[in-house]
């Protein structure tokens, strides 16, 4: 995004106030020790309970820091302290002093950066040509008790995209809750080279100014900042799908790899969950433990987190696997179990949403419908983008679950009579498997291990989604021949039986009567 103005956004500090630190020169150095580092680009003067006097007195000492470090320096909210400090720019707010005086007010050097917190208020932004917007918060933050709602790495990702659309938008930075733990996860989200989606940096306050060694804070804060590689981040392979050689090359590296799945699903689908898992070549470990999380995700290949029988401490237990997978690059494969049912439930699947990357998203219908509609109270609404019903058209939901891929840049496995899969680019619908499927307890997510193990060995994380479904709703097809349609109970074991083969057989016309189709 363009500016006439050409500062840094990347890392921008905001102060917290004088008085939260044990004396002026105890704030005054802690501000010196952040510029030090050479990683701080822009840094805010935030005080608002100082008289105008006092204010100013301390934005003088500011200013003779900042020029040291060549760092520009913003007043928040004063234009008056603003003006007389000479500072190089002025944050305000909707409550603030209106941006039109201020830029009639100010010398035409002197930036002006607005706050935006919904994509309404990004786009009167860009209409008044504000030098940069502060978006956010993104994340919670207890820096700003009056702050709105935060719109989360997903929220930004969208407001982001409809400015990207705007011919000369101004450049953003996010703000609220970042810290070390979520910038590469935001970074990623946010600058995404496929849609142009671009955030040009991080506004913290906690993160520099609560720090003991704020000058290391914001060098590691500047280092995330400028990653273009992730550890979380799926490999760019491409697997021509659908195709019998796509489908022998992730079952065959399943065959080879053997992807160890860990298991933090609910206790009535244990058993299927585990054998299914060793019939597809795989190895199951199931744990539901905290303290096993960090260990675990050191040497599995992926994690499945599935709510079916959760309690108030899951969203806890599962953002703290996600945190862990991700930092070891592993697949999260997330089955939103009965997302809808209850508050706990939509918490739940908010919050493992909003908390990382997450490789694939697998549910029902009505799961993502209820995945999208959480969307809904946010940013989409502000879209017109209504919550699709479980008995939309098949075009109609594909279209639902390319938008929730796109939107959380994931892959999403819907599962029904007609399967859809979508990584936001490419979809596909998959037409393999049997009624007997719905009278097995654990069959749907018994598939969250198989997609795990196929996407941790097949790289290309949808195209090994559509050969892991086909391959597993294949040999349900099969097993239902040899049973009849009569016969759930026999039907497991002998499913279980044609899943083992089908990955055995990798190369042996196991694509045959494959019905997967590309959406154009
Ligand atoms: C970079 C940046 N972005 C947003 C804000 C928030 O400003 P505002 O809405 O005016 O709220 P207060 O900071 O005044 O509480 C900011 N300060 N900086
Ligand atoms: C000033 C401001 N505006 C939106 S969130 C926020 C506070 C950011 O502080 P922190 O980085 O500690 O969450």
């Amino acid at each position: 995004m363009e500016s006439k103005h050409n500062f840094d956004l990347s890392v921008y500090l905001v102060t917290s106030p004088v008085a939260s630190f044990p004396s002026e020169d105890a704030y005054l150095k802690h501000l010196e020790t952040a510029l030090s580092s050479d990683a701080i680009t822009v840094l805010q003067l935030r005080e608002k309970k100082l008289s105008d006097d006092a204010f100013l007195a301390l934005a003088r000492k500011v200013k003779k820091l900042t020029d040291k470090a060549k760092v520009p320096l913003v007043i928040n909210d004063n234009l008056f302290v603003c003006k007389e400090v000479g500072a190089e720019g002025l944050h305000i707010g909707w409550d603030d002093v209106g941006y039109e005086t201020a830029r009639k007010e100010l010398p035409e050097s002197t930036f002006i950066g607005l706050s935006a917190s919904t994509l309404d208020q990004a786009l009167a932004c860009a209409r008044l040509k504000a030098d940069y917007i502060g978006l956010g918060p993104i994340f919670p933050t207890s820096s700003k008790p009056d702050a709105n709602p935060p719109c989360f790495a997903y929220g930004a990702r969208e407001i982001l995209e409809e400015l990207s659309k705007l011919e000369g938008a101004p450049p953003v930075v996010g703000i609220g809750g970042i810290d070390e733990g979520n910038t590469e996860y935001l970074q990623w989200m946010c600058n995404d080279g496929r849609s142009g989606v671009t955030l040009d940096g991080v506004a913290v306050i906690s993160a520099i100014m609560a720090s003991p060694q704020p000058d290391e804070a914001a060098k590691r804060l500047k280092e995330l900042w400028e990653r273009t590689t992730y550890t979380f981040a799926p490999k760019p392979v491409t697997l021509e799908v659908p195709s019998g050689t796509a489908f022998r090359t992730v079952l065959g590296k399943v065959r080879e790899k053997k992807p160890l799945v860990h298991n933090m699903t609910n206790t009535v689908v244990q058993t299927i969950s585990a054998n299914m898992l060793l019939a597809f070549h795989a190895s199951p470990i199931m744990s539901l433990a905290s303290s096993e999380v960090e260990d675990l995700s050191k040497i599995c290949d992926g994690v499945v987190l599935n709510i079916g029988t959760l309690d108030e401490s899951t969203s806890t237990l599962f953002t703290k696997a996600v945190a862990a997978y991700n930092a070891a690059g592993k697949v999260v494969v997330f089955d939103p179990v009965g997302a809808g049912a209850t508050k706990l439930r939509r918490e739940t699947t908010k919050r493992i949403l909003e908390s990382g990357y997450i490789t694939v998203i697998k549910g029902n219908a009505s799961e993502i419908a209820t995945v999208a509609g959480d969307l809904a109270g946010s940013v989409a609404e502000q879209r017109g983008v209504d919550a699709v019903k479980s008995d939309s058209s098949v075009d109609v939901q594909a279209e639902l679950v390319l938008k929730v891929a796109k939107r959380y840049r994931t892959t999403v496995v819907q599962t029904g009579e007609v399967d859809i899969v979508s990584d936001g680019t490419r979809t596909w619908t998959l037409r393999n498997g049997t009624p007997l499927q719905e009278l097995t307890t654990g069959a749907g997510c018994a598939l969250g291990g198989i997609l795990a193990a196929s996407v941790a060995a097949g790289g290309d994380v949808a195209g090994s989604c559509v050969v892991g479904l086909t391959a597993y709703n294949l040999a349900a097809e099969r097993a239902a021949k040899v049973v009849g349609d009569s016969s759930p109970g026999s039907f497991v074991g002998v499913w279980v039986d044609e899943v083992h083969k089908a990955v055995k057989d990798a190369g042996a016309g196991g694509y045959d009567g494959a019905r997967v189709e590309l959406l154009k």
